[in-house]
């Protein structure tokens, strides 16, 4: 299954089919908003999660949390101040979750990485980058074999936010301010599966309270 002459950085019939068939699903649920964005393939649902679930899945991640990492590995210096941690992919919370997430996109649960929990103090921030791998990156060739290319974002906001923390997509000029219990759901890649630069993103900074959230990335192929 796994092409070695695929880089992740091009068209591909594969990553583009996983694009149509979510967008297809989400354009038919009534509950399910697309955000105004011609670059960008981008859906928004309130209530995805209830304000009791999110409390819950807070504790986890105030039992979880670390400093945040970069999946390059490089030290993440001022670029991502957050803390977070993986939840437990037998919590009964988190299955529940998963599972609705691949409800609602049809994607198949076994492409989906270990749900992140993340959290963001005032002054945190995740600065502007893209969740698809860059094919030049050195990790690229571990990535490829894991899974290959990452797909869709799904992001649910756990907590309301005082002041800041809006997730920032500055090619498109639109940003969208924490609600609690809102999933955020976008397509890393183009309608030909390529990487799509537009899909390019940020957590700008807490100014006041505290940010919670939990992302789950969507690989090509089955993940692990
Ligand atoms: O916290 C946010 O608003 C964005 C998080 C993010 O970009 C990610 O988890 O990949
Ligand atoms: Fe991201």
């Amino acid at each position: 299954m796994t092409d070695p002459t695929d880089d992740g950085g091009t068209a591909s019939p594969t990553r583009a089919a996983f694009g149509e068939s979510v967008r297809r699903k989400l354009d038919r649920n009534p509950m399910v908003s697309r955000i105004d964005a011609p670059a960008l393939e981008i859906y928004g649902r309130q209530n995805f999660m209830s304000v009791e679930e999110c409390a819950e899945m807070r504790a986890m991640i105030d039992a979880s949390a670390r400093p945040s990492t970069l999946f390059s590995g490089s030290a993440n210096a001022d670029y991502r101040t957050s803390h977070s941690g993986n939840l437990s992919p037998s919590h009964p919370l988190v299955e529940a979750v998963t599972g609705r997430i691949c409800a609602l996109t049809g994607l198949p649960a076994d492409h989906g990485e270990t749900l992140q929990g993340q959290r963001y103090t005032a002054g945190q921030e995740y600065r502007a980058h893209c969740d698809y791998f860059p094919p030049e990156a050195d990790y690229w060739q571990a990535m490829r074999k894991s899974g290959g290319q990452r797909t869709w974002t799904a992001m649910i906001y756990l907590s309301p936010v005082e002041a800041g923390g809006e997730t920032h997509f500055p090619l498109c000029e639109f940003m969208v301010p924490p609600v609690e219990g809102m999933i955020l759901i976008w397509n890393n890649l183009d309608r030909d599966g390529a990487p799509n630069r537009a899909s390019l993103h940020a957590a700008r900074p807490v100014e006041r309270g505290t940010k919670y959230v939990v992302t789950k990335w969507f690989r090509e192929r089955p993940w692990g």
